[in-house]
């Protein structure tokens, strides 16, 4: 096992910088995401990791070995690195043993060792059963699977992982969430996973790196981010919640819901601060509200089993998202009371 140290590692394409300057610590075993929407440089970091991309600047060390800077680049075949496609990448002619075996043939392991290392691999994974079947004869998520044993088959220090779950559909997506969070706990490797899907990033990763246009944004545990965004976009590209404008606080503070509905009430050209109101720090109260009361109307509501999501509208024109545990009438005014806020960073 061993820790990725990336040091203001830099992509040059031409003009434009897909990669700028990122620096952070993956600790040996950790399993971490990559996560940001499309064209935010994700797999161009995780294609310079593998080695498959030379960086334009800032070094990337595995251990204390240096694996690339402006003037070095360790081939990927020497990285002791394994990676999995969103496409999977199996010989569809081979058996799953066979693909799996596929890395160590071209190691030159043979006989008992190899026999030995592909049964391993594919109890890993669950896929004893199927070692004598094609691809073709698997369901989506066993192809999955199978590229996993693979990766595995090599015992490599780092698996780094290119949206492996971008193929397949909800159900399964979710099974395969248990099936990746499992192998990490077996295998004790250190993961990069590359992902757009919030969600999926904060079920599986101790800590995500979330990457806005080429940068990192924000580097925490999925309940820091949750809990405690640094900026707008961070907020707005994470769980569900509000952004509302107040005239108190200040970035990096939590308000309590006296102060945070206070500052609310404030004429609009004093409000300057950007607060995050999650959903379940909303309060509904669906009985006829009083003049003092912070008042809303509702909008719009959405059936979502357990609960009904609320759409609110307030006097000044806000939206608000709060849940319920009844269906409301659209149009009906509520009373509020705000539990407490985040105060967020402007965006850069
Ligand atoms: N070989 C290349 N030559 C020129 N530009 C490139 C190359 N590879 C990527 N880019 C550009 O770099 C930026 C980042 O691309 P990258 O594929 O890393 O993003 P991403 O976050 O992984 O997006 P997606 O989720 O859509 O795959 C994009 O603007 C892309 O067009």
């Amino acid at each position: 096992m061993a820790g990725l140290t990336l040091k203001q590692v830099t992509k040059q394409f031409g003009e434009h910088k897909a990669v700028d300057g990122l620096s952070l610590t993956v600790e040996p075993g950790e399993f971490v995401a990559l996560l940001g929407p499309s064209g935010c440089g994700k797999t161009t970091m995780l294609r310079m990791l593998a080695g498959f991309e030379q960086v334009s600047g800032g070094e990337i060390h595995l251990g204390d070995q240096l694996l690339a800077s402006e003037q070095h680049h360790v081939l990927p075949e020497q990285r002791n690195m394994a990676m999995v496609f969103q496409s999977y990448a199996l010989w569809p002619h081979m058996s799953v043993a066979d693909n799996v075996g596929y890395p160590l043939k071209l190691r030159g392991v043979r006989g008992a060792d190899y026999q030995h290392r592909v049964e391993q691999a594919l109890s890993l994974v669950a896929l004893e059963p199927y070692a004598q079947r094609t691809p073709q004869d698997l369901s989506g998520g066993q192809r999955q699977r199978v590229a996993l044993a693979r990766c595995l088959v090599t015992d490599p220090s780092v698996v780094l992982l290119d949206e492996p779950l971008a193929n397949l559909d909800r159900h399964l997506r979710a099974s395969m969430e248990h099936s990746f969070a499992d192998f990490h706990r077996r295998t004790e490797a250190t993961m990069v996973y590359v992902t757009h899907d919030q969600s999926e990033a904060m079920a599986l990763a101790d800590r995500i790196a979330v990457m806005q246009a080429g940068k990192l944004v924000q580097w925490a545990t999925p309940e820091t981010l949750y809990r405690e965004p640094r900026t707008s976009w961070v907020a707005s590209f994470i769980g569900q919640g509000s952004q509302l404008m107040i005239s108190t606080g200040a970035p990096g503070r939590r308000l309590g819901g006296h102060e945070l509905m206070q500052g609310l009430t404030s004429p609009a050209a004093q409000r300057h601060q950007a607060v995050l109101v999650r959903p379940e720090h909303i309060q509904v109260h669906p009985e006829a509200p009083s003049q003092q009361d912070l008042t809303a109307r509702i909008e719009r509501q959405t059936f979502r089993g357990e609960r009904y999501e609320l759409h609110l509208r307030m006097a000044g024109g806000e939206t608000l998202l709060a849940y319920h545990p009844h269906a409301l009438k659209l149009g009906q005014q509520v009373a509020l009371t705000l539990l407490e806020g985040w105060c967020l960073e402007p965006d850069q």
